[in-house]
């Protein structure tokens, strides 16, 4: 996957959060978007994601050299950020099915060995309403980086996350770091984007 961003902007009432952002996000590669809080680091992503309409500016979407329509964009992605919810009321097992028959994992993956992937076998039966922040992160970061989507977007990874799980994410989000796989992560925790090879500042776009 591969997205041109040119001249993009969003504006909330008279305000612009940022204006003329130029940026080629290559297939392969990883690009941490920076800011300091409230720059407009989940805004950027989510005009990314196809969810939000930027105010100016034009994104153009790349997928195996052919064009990729906006609307075809939510069927790539693979997503996790500290506003997008879990439904609750399911247990582990219930949510991995209902979860994996919208967005299929990677190919030979099965739901069983991703509880394993993200220490969360003694957790199979409960409902995830009674996880804590943590098993909640590992389960939004594992749905995401195992998922079978060419783009990856993570606002914010290690969100909730102690040492031990933040070491679990960058282990992880090395591991499906496929060819052509566009990874995109916002943050302001140096640990956390430390594996990015390009990075994207909003400041630079801000007067
Ligand atoms: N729906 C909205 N209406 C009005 N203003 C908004 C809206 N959403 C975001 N903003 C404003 O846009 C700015 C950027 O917000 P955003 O959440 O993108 O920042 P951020 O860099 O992700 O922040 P943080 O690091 O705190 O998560 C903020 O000033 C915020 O108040």
């Amino acid at each position: 996957m591969q997205i041109k961003a040119h001249g993009l902007g969003r504006r909330y009432g008279r305000q612009w959060i940022f204006k003329g952002l130029s940026h080629d996000f290559r297939p392969g590669t990883a690009t941490a978007v920076l800011g300091p809080n409230g720059a407009g680091k989940s805004t950027l992503l989510s005009i990314l994601a196809g969810q939000l309409l930027p105010t100016a500016g034009e994104l153009t979407y790349t997928l195996g050299g052919q064009p990729l329509p906006v609307a075809e964009v939510p069927r790539q992605l693979a997503y996790c950020a500290p506003y997008l919810e879990l439904p609750e009321d399911f247990t582990l097992l219930e949510l991995l099915a209902f979860h994996t028959r919208l967005k299929p994992l990677r190919p030979g993956l099965t739901p069983a060995a991703l509880v394993e992937l993200m220490y969360l076998q003694k957790a199979r039966h409960q409902p995830v309403r009674e996880f804590s922040s943590g098993m909640k992160q590992r389960l939004k970061l594992g749905l995401a980086l195992y998922a079978a989507a060419p783009l990856l977007l993570l606002d914010e990874p290690t969100t909730n996350l102690d040492a031990t799980g933040a070491a679990w994410y960058l282990e992880h989000v090395a591991r499906v770091r496929d060819a052509g796989r566009l990874v995109i992560v916002s943050s302001n925790v140096p640990a956390e984007y430390a594996f990015c090879e390009a990075q994207v500042r909003i400041t630079d776009f801000q007067s």
